[in-house]
C-alpha cells in the first residue's frame, strides 16, 4: 500500500529515442519488436539513463540548453510519450501546461473547447458549467466565447488553455515555456495562480530558461545535458552548474576560433 512517504513519480533508467529525419511515431510493430530491430539510421537517444524520484509537494525546475531533453522529460511525466527503455511511474493525476494549446480543436468555439478539454481531464459537465464564467474571466476573453478557437490570437489561445488547466484539481502540475507568449501582466497572473497551487501542496515540474522564474518557484533542479541527468539537487546549485558549463563552452569556442585564425595567418601562402 502506498504511504505519504512514497514517491508520487518514480523514473527509473528511462530512455526515449527519436528519428532525426522523420516525425517519430512508433507503430505497434515497433513497440513489440526487440530493441535491436528497432534501431534505425538517424535514430538518437533524446533521453537516456534518467532516474529520479519526486515526492508530493516538491517543486522541480528542469534546466538545460536547447534540445537537451527538458520538454521530452515533461512529456514522459505527462505520459503522452512512453519510454523506449526503463520505466516512468506516475501515481497521481497530472495537469499538463505543456503544448497546452495542442489539445484544443481549431474549428470549435472557445466554449466547446473549454467543455471538451476540461471534460477530457475528468471534470463533469456540471463542474465545468459552474467553473465556466471564472475560466473565461481569468482568461479575459469574455467577448470571444463563441468565436472559433482558430480565430483567437496566439496569446489569447494560451490564456484560455492556461485558465482551463489551472482549474483542474490534479496534484501534479507540469509547466513548459508556453507562458512565454503571453503578455507580462497575464504571465504574472498565471505565476500567482501557480504559487497558489504550490501552497496547496501540489507538485510542480517547471521548464524555463529564465533563472529568476526558476528560483522563484523551484527548490530542486534537474540539469539535463545531452539527454542525461547530470545534476539533481538544489536549484541554485543546478543553475550554477549550468552557467559554469555555458561559460566553459563559450570559452572553448573562443579558443578554437582564435587558434583557427592563428593557423590561417601562419599558413604559407602559395603562389601560382
Ligand atoms: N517528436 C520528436 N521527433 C523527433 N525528434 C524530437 C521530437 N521531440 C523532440 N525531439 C528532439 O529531441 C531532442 C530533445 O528535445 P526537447 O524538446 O526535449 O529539448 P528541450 O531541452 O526541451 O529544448 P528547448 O530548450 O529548445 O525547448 C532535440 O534534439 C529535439 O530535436
Amino acid at each position: 500500500m502506498a504511504t505519504r512517504h512514497d514517491p508520487v513519480i518514480r523514473v527509473t533508467d528511462a530512455g526515449i529515442k527519436f528519428r532525426r529525419n522523420k516525425r517519430a511515431r512508433r507503430s505497434f510493430k515497433d513497440l513489440f519488436a526487440d530493441s535491436s530491430r528497432r534501431s534505425r539510421p538517424g535514430e538518437f537517444w533524446a533521453l537516456r539513463g534518467v532516474s529520479f524520484d519526486v515526492h508530493a509537494g516538491e517543486s522541480i525546475g528542469v534546466v538545460g540548453r536547447n534540445g537537451q531533453g527538458k520538454s521530452t522529460l515533461l512529456k514522459l511525466v505527462a505520459e503522452v510519450m512512453l519510454p523506449d527503455e526503463g520505466r516512468v511511474a506516475v501515481h497521481e493525476g497530472v495537469a499538463p501546461l505543456i503544448e497546452i494549446t495542442g489539445g484544443f480543436v481549431a474549428d470549435l468555439s472557445v466554449r466547446d473547447n473549454v467543455y471538451l478539454t476540461a471534460g477530457l481531464h475528468g471534470m463533469s459537465k456540471a463542474e465545468i458549467t459552474e467553473a465556466f464564467d471564472e475560466i473565461i474571466e481569468f482568461a479575459e476573453i469574455e467577448k470571444f466565447v463563441d468565436t472559433p478557437y482558430k480565430h483567437l490570437s496566439s496569446g489569447m489561445q494560451v490564456r484560455i488553455a492556461f485558465a482551463v488547466i489551472a482549474r483542474l484539481d490534479e496534484p501534479i502540475l507540469l509547466v513548459d515555456e508556453v507562458l512565454a507568449v503571453g503578455d507580462r501582466a497575464f504571465r504574472e497572473k498565471c505565476y500567482e495562480r501557480i504559487e497558489e497551487m504550490l501552497s496547496d501542496g501540489r507538485t510542480l515540474f517547471f521548464v524555463s530558461h529564465n533563472e529568476k522564474d526558476l528560483r522563484r518557484f523551484c527548490s530542486r533542479g534537474l540539469y539535463l545535458e545531452g539527454g542525461e541527468l547530470v545534476f539533481d539537487g538544489d536549484i541554485d546549485e543546478a543553475l550554477d552548474r549550468y552557467n559554469a558549463d555555458i561559460e566553459a563552452r563559450s570559452a572553448a569556442k573562443a579558443r578554437a576560433k582564435a587558434s583557427r585564425t592563428l593557423s590561417a595567418q601562419e599558413a604559407p601562402t602559395t603562389t601560382a
